[in-house]
């Protein structure tokens, strides 16, 4: 595995500039009907050469991510007080600062007992357990039974493990081995002092923050509220329940996207099937209040596809019409409003896949402040045909030190993603055995389905 390295340094653009960046990237002006809209009607009913629009996959990425910034700064979103229970995978707007030293009390790092001065010791007979108030003090020759967590009597020079001491028949106490000064005795303060900043502004709050959240003294935490996502599921031939039947097939996407777009950052509000109606879509499109509403199907040039002429007839701005990518070419990008994007996801489950992490994944990452994931290679164990022209996005199973590229990788196809670790970005042409490649992870594989799915 080879790290690329940082990110390049991504340089703040505005709207217009990302739109120009559009514009010199395909030669299709952003703001214009998107092809074959009813509303322009010199204009030929299907597109006559996707490929002529389409963005190159890294490029696609890019837009994403810095229409998603520009939008995030226009918006100006007001951070949210979550509760810690809450709080898992929204991104900190304020610094985590310190309410509290910690420990807060110097504490027994073990069980054993508060000793004062050189042995032997005489042991008090009553101890002192966590959670107690201040003990009394210890004088010289003094010692106390202390357990783990429990607060330091005034005067203790250290405290002796349990297993390095011993009474004699007295009860006097000696210990078996030396201790030093301060021995199994953590300092208020150790970790940090009140007011010290223990995270910055944008960490990902994991359960390891909530639990340094709790311990410095946070009941809520300030964070980014999560981008608002409505799913619509486009397309008549699909069924929510039961076997395919009479041409009719399982809807995979209802399913699927609403957990997947969560751990990618986002609130799912809704998700509706919407039927194969230009109508009905462009009233689901124009009611919504989502900050992302994310389509499924209908993004080619069928019959029934109403996606890209809906877009043109209310007038949205297509940022990416098209990725040179496989699958998934035909996926889009569109801003419907100053403050709400639409990423179009072709119907082909596998194409959609590779559109949510194409587009969605930048868009919504952003949207959510989180930070952008690092870069990473890793070998593919068997050569995989490339395409000739376009990047492709390949299921592996990561075993050892080798990603193994999966069978299955079809664009209606979910039976290897479902087994995967990640997708392997493979570029025009493909690669050798042994070559690396990026790896695109799957939030699951990495982060544990409770972590990231919460
Ligand atoms: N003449 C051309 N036809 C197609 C092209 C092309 O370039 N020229 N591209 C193909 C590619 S590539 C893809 S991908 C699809 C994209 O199509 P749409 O986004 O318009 O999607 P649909 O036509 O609605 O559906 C495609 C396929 O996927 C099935 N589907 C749809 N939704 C779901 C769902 N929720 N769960 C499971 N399966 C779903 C649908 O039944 C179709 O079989 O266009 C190609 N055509
Ligand atoms: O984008 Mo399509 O998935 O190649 O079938």
């Amino acid at each position: 595995m080879t790290p690329h390295g940082a990110r390049a340094g991504e340089e703040d653009l505005d709207v217009e500039e990302v739109l120009a960046l559009v514009r010199n990237s395909n030669g299709n002006q952003p703001s214009e009907p998107a092809g074959r809209g009813e509303a322009d009607s010199t204009r030929p009913p299907h597109r006559p050469d996707p490929r002529h629009h389409a963005t190159a996959w890294p490029q696609a990425r890019a837009i994403a991510e810095r229409t998603a910034r520009s939008t995030a700064r226009a918006a100006r979103r007001a951070p949210v007080s979550a509760p810690l229970e809450a709080a898992l995978g929204l991104t900190l707007a304020t610094p985590l600062d310190a309410l509290t030293d910690l420990p807060s009390f110097d504490t027994s790092a073990m069980d054993g007992w508060a000793v004062a001065g050189p042995a032997p010791w005489d042991v008090r007979d009553e101890g002192v357990l966590a959670g107690h108030s201040t003990p009394a003090p210890l004088t010289d020759g003094g010692a106390v039974r202390i357990a783990t967590g429990a607060r330091i009597p005034p005067d203790t020079t250290a405290v002796l493990r349990s297993e390095h001491g011993r009474t004699d028949a007295t009860g006097r106490l000696y210990a078996t081995r030396d201790i030093a000064p301060g021995q199994d005795i953590r300092p208020r303060g150790q970790e940090c002092r009140s007011g010290d900043q223990l995270l910055p502004v944008g960490t990902l709050v994991t359960p390891a923050v909530l639990g340094l959240a709790a311990a410095a003294g946070y009941d809520t935490v300030e964070a980014v509220p999560r981008p608002r996502a409505e799913v619509l599921v486009l397309g008549d031939e699909l069924l929510s329940e039961g076997l395919p039947h009479d041409g009719l097939i399982r809807d995979a996407l209802g399913p699927m996207l609403p957990p997947w777009l969560r751990a990618l950052g986002a609130e799912v509000i809704a998700v509706r099937r919407v039927r194969d109606d230009a109508g009905v879509l462009r009233r689901a499109i124009t009611s919504s209040d989502a900050d992302v509403i994310v389509t499924t199907g209908g993004t080619a040039a069928g019959p029934v596809d109403h996606v890209h002429p809906t877009l043109s007839r209310i007038g949205a701005e297509l940022l990416v019409d098209g990725v040179q990518v496989r699958p998934g070419h035909p996926m889009l990008l569109a801003r419907t409003t100053e403050t709400q994007h639409l990423v179009g996801l072709p119907g082909n489950p596998l194409a959609a896949v590779s559109a949510l992490l194409t587009l969605a994944e930048p868009l919504l990452r952003t949207l959510a402040a989180r930070p952008a994931p690092e870069p990473y290679t890793w070998p593919l164990r068997d050569a995989v045909q490339g395409h000739p022209h376009d990047t492709r996005l390949v299921p592996v199973v990561l075993r050892g030190d080798e990603a193994i590229p999966l069978h299955y990788n079809g664009p209606a196809m979910l039976r290897g993603i479902a087994a995967a670790d990640a997708l392997a970005v493979v570029p025009p042409g493909g690669t050798r055995p042994g070559q690396e490649a990026e790896l695109l992870d799957l939030p699951w594989a990495s982060a544990g389905i409770g972590v990231c799915f919460t």
